[in-house]
C-alpha cells in the first residue's frame, strides 16, 4: 500500500465538497477518479498531494513518494525542452532525462523553447517531467487536456510502463484513457450534504 485515504472530508473556498472518502492505492496500481464537473476531484487530489489540509480524516503516504501534476503546466517558457527537463531533474536530485524524452516523443523538440510549443506539446513536456522525478506515486489532474489521440496513447503507455516498474497513479479524468487495468472510483457518492441548520427557527425563515 503506497497511499491510504481514510474518511477524508475536504472543502474548497470554505465549503465542504466531499466527505467520508476512503480508498487505498497499491504499488503497481492505478485508480481513476470520476465525477461531474465541480464535484471536488481537483480538491481531493490537491489535498492528497499535501497542497491543502483536509477538514477531517487522514492521508497516509510518504510525502517524498508523491508527485502532483495539476492543470497548469508550470514550464519555464524561455528554457528549451531539454533545459526544462534538466531543471526539473535537478530539483528532484536526478540526472536521467532520456527516458522522458523518448516516452513522450520530444526528441525533435529538445532545443525548442517551451514557450514556443503547441498546447499539446507543452502538455507532453509537462507529463514527461513526471518521469524525471523518479517518484513512484503520480497524482494527476486531467492529464490528457490538449492531447490528440496519439498523445493520449503515448500517455497511456507511459503510465503502463510506470505501473510495470512498481509505480502507482491516481488520475482524475473525464476521458477513457485506455487503461482497463485501472480501478474506477466514482466520487459522486461522497458529495457532502448541505450544511445542516442547527437552529430550528432558522429552518422556517
Ligand atoms: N478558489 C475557490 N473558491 C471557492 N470555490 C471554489 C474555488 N475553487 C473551486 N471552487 C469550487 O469548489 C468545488 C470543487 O471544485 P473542484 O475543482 O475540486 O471540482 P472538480 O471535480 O475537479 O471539477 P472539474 O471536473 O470541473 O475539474 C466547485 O464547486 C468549485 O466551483
Amino acid at each position: 500500500m503506497v497511499l491510504k485515504v481514510s474518511d477524508l472530508t475536504i472543502a474548497r473556498g470554505g465549503i465542504k465538497v466531499l466527505e467520508g472518502v476512503s480508498f487505498e492505492l497499491e504499488s503497481g496500481g492505478a485508480i481513476v477518479l470520476r465525477g461531474p464537473n465541480g464535484i471536488g476531484k481537483t480538491t481531493l487530489l490537491r489535498t492528497i498531494a499535501g497542497l491543502q489540509p483536509p477538514l477531517a480524516g487522514r492521508v497516509d503516504a510518504d510525502p517524498d513518494s508523491l508527485v502532483y501534476a495539476g492543470h497548469s503546466d508550470g514550464l519555464k517558457a524561455t528554457l528549451t525542452v531539454e533545459e526544462n527537463l534538466m531543471f526539473w531533474a535537478q530539483v528532484f536530485g536526478k540526472k536521467e532525462i532520456s527516458q522522458a524524452i523518448d516516452s513522450f516523443e520530444l526528441g525533435r523538440l529538445v532545443n525548442r523553447p517551451a514557450g514556443l510549443l503547441s498546447a499539446g506539446q507543452k502538455r507532453r513536456l509537462g507529463l514527461a517531467r513526471l518521469l524525471v522525478t523518479g517518484r513512484p506515486v503520480w497524482i494527476l489532474d486531467e492529464p490528457t487536456v490538449s492531447l490528440d489521440t496519439d498523445a493520449v496513447a503515448m500517455f497511456a503507455s507511459a503510465v503502463r510502463a510506470h505501473l510495470a516498474r512498481g509505480g502507482s497513479t491516481l488520475i482524475a479524468t473525464h476521458i477513457d484513457l485506455g487503461l482497463p487495468e485501472a480501478k474506477v472510483l466514482e466520487v459522486g457518492p461522497f458529495r457532502a450534504r448541505a450544511a445542516e441548520i442547527d437552529d430550528f427557527d432558522e429552518a422556517f425563515l
